[in-house]
């Protein structure tokens, strides 16, 4: 995909504040403070669209990026930050649910994991989560720049079985500090969208 346009477009904390225009939608799902917003930034090329930070819990809202005019990312709050009040954690988790299970739009959940640790009792929840209502999952294991490559398989085999992952669930191995994956991640998000491609940076959209 060449990114041509990538907008924030709301925060929302409610269905009556999603987008309404039914473009396509992808979700990032993931542990607090695991890439979710750096991963964005990363796919349509912008250093602080979405708003990263080194301290836990910084996306707190149904944040709504739109590329191209033809998709949204959905940059949800991470789970499983401990230093939260119960009561903040039970409404986030109910947003989470409504607009999981409710977001028509919805063409996939990019569920991120750290690839460095084996995944969390919460990224299994949410893996689960997403089998349980049939939502289609990509798995991300970013943070690839952290280890080793030689090493990388091995943690790739630890986050499918930790998950306990479904064949032919896509896992994409990833970094947003190097950009590595972004182009399978991409073919992954293009695969379930029918986009028209674009053959050459500038040129017009190849549309058969
Ligand atoms: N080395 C490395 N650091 C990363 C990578 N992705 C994210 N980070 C760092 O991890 C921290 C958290 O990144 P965010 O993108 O803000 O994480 P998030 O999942 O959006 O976090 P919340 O909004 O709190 O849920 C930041 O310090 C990033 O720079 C990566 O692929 N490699
Ligand atoms: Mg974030």
């Amino acid at each position: 995909m060449i990114v041509k346009k990538a907008e924030f477009v709301i925060s929302a904390v409610k269905p009556a504040q999603y987008p309404d225009d039914a473009l396509p939608e992808f979700a990032l799902a993931g542990r607090s403070n695991v890439g979710k917003s750096s991963l964005i930034n990363c796919l349509v090329r912008r250093k602080n669209l979405a708003r990263t930070s080194s301290k836990p819990g910084k996306t707190q809202t149904i944040n709504f990026y739109r590329v191209n005019d033809l998709l949204y990312f959905a940059d949800v709050p991470g789970y499983g930050f401990a230093r939260v009040p119960k009561s903040v954690r039970a409404a986030w988790g109910k947003m989470m649910e409504t607009y999981l299970t409710g977001r028509e739009t919805l063409k996939a959940v990019i569920q991120v994991v750290d690839v460095r640790h084996p995944p969390t009792s919460d990224d299994q929840n949410m893996y689960h989560f997403l089998k349980h209502y049939k939502i289609p999952v990509i798995v991300v294991a970013t943070k690839a720049d952290k280890i080793s490559k030689g090493k990388w398989q091995k943690h790739v085999k630890v986050t499918r079985e930790g998950l306990q992952m479904v064949k032919g669930d896509p896992l994409v191995l990833f970094s947003a500090e190097t950009s590595y994956g972004k182009d399978d991640l991409w073919g992954e998000i293009e695969s379930r969208i029918g986009v028209p491609e674009l053959h050459e940076e500038g040129g017009e959209p190849f549309i058969p």
